[in-house]
């Protein structure tokens, strides 16, 4: 049998999960890319599971099932999700040009309805590779998000920055869930087993990264720099949980998302059955 090939997303937002994960005795296959990428390969059949932009799991949520209680949401500031500015507050952009990251989805179009929905503006937008400095000498506001978003907050003093997870909790009270697991269906069929033990490791690597936060701390410092005190932070600000108040929030993300006819109406979110005993934490 052929091996299981799982999407990693090339960010530090994953390590208190990825760090953990225990993939010995496992026939796997890990795929390293960008949220956009990661999107675009289980779309097309490439890669079986992944954590993927939740806006693209409702592009094609006829062909995926979701892994139970994990996600990448935030219950307010997100801390890698930002809109960068020369100066402009939200308001003042209507008509302006915004460069955003084209490693995102469900950033892009919580921007939209931050901009459009909540704020009443209506800016332009071209779609670059994200450098802060290129996007913003050929547009007036950036959006970057992951290592390049933090990246950007520890060069860019010289702008505004909005931080997207903060903006949407001001104005819903909601969580937002950024990334979900997803199986494709038929991967979920045919490979049954082979899903219920790497949803087992899955679990029990969150477990561990929760019990134990150092070795990601550490792991992020060799990657991007920083210190132990920002890492911890920003780790313990992101939650990896799918549970009902995740969904709450996910949800109306999608209707705000269809109200712009950025998504179609009425997504739903369809879980993987798996059995209650292997969701034990
Ligand atoms: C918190 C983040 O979550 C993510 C944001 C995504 C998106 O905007 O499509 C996709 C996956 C996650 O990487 C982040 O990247 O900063």
């Amino acid at each position: 049998m052929k091996p299981i090939r799982i999407g990693r997303i090339a960010f530090t937002n994953i390590l208190p999960i990825y760090q953990y994960f225990d993939d010995q005795g496992l026939d796997v296959e890990w795929i390293r890319q960008v949220p956009s990428l990661l999107n675009r390969d289980m779309a097309a059949g490439n890669i079986d599971m992944s954590p993927i932009s939740a806006f693209a799991y409702a592009e094609h949520a006829d062909e995926y099932v979701l892994m139970p209680d994990l996600s990448i949401s935030a219950m307010g500031p997100v801390g890698s999700i930002f809109l960068f500015t020369k100066g402009d507050q939200l308001h003042d952009l209507d008509g302006k040009t915004i460069a955003l990251t084209n490693t995102s989805a469900s950033s892009v179009a919580l921007l939209k309805i931050v901009l459009e929905k909540f704020a009443g503006v209506r800016p332009n937008y071209v779609t670059m590779a994200p450098s802060l400095e290129e996007m913003m000498n050929v547009a007036d506001a950036a959006l970057l998000i992951g290592d390049d978003a933090v990246k950007g907050k520890w060069n860019g003093s010289a702008y505004r920055m909005y931080d997207l997870g903060e903006e949407w909790m001001k104005q819903t009270g909601l969580s937002m869930t950024y990334a979900v697991w997803a199986v494709r269906r038929a991967i979920a069929e045919s490979r049954r087993s082979d899903l219920e033990e790497i949803y087992l490791r899955f679990m029990q690597a969150k477990a561990e990264g929760r019990k134990n936060l150092t070795p990601a701390i550490e792991e992020a410092m060799r990657q991007l720099g920083g210190d132990a005190a920002f890492w911890k932070a920003y780790f313990e600000g992101l939650c990896y949980d799918f549970g009902e108040k995740e969904k709450r929030g996910l949800q109306t993300y999608f209707r705000y998302a269809a109200d712009l006819g950025l998504l179609p109406s009425n997504v739903e979110i369809h879980m993987l059955d798996l059995p209650a005993s292997l969701g034990m934490r």
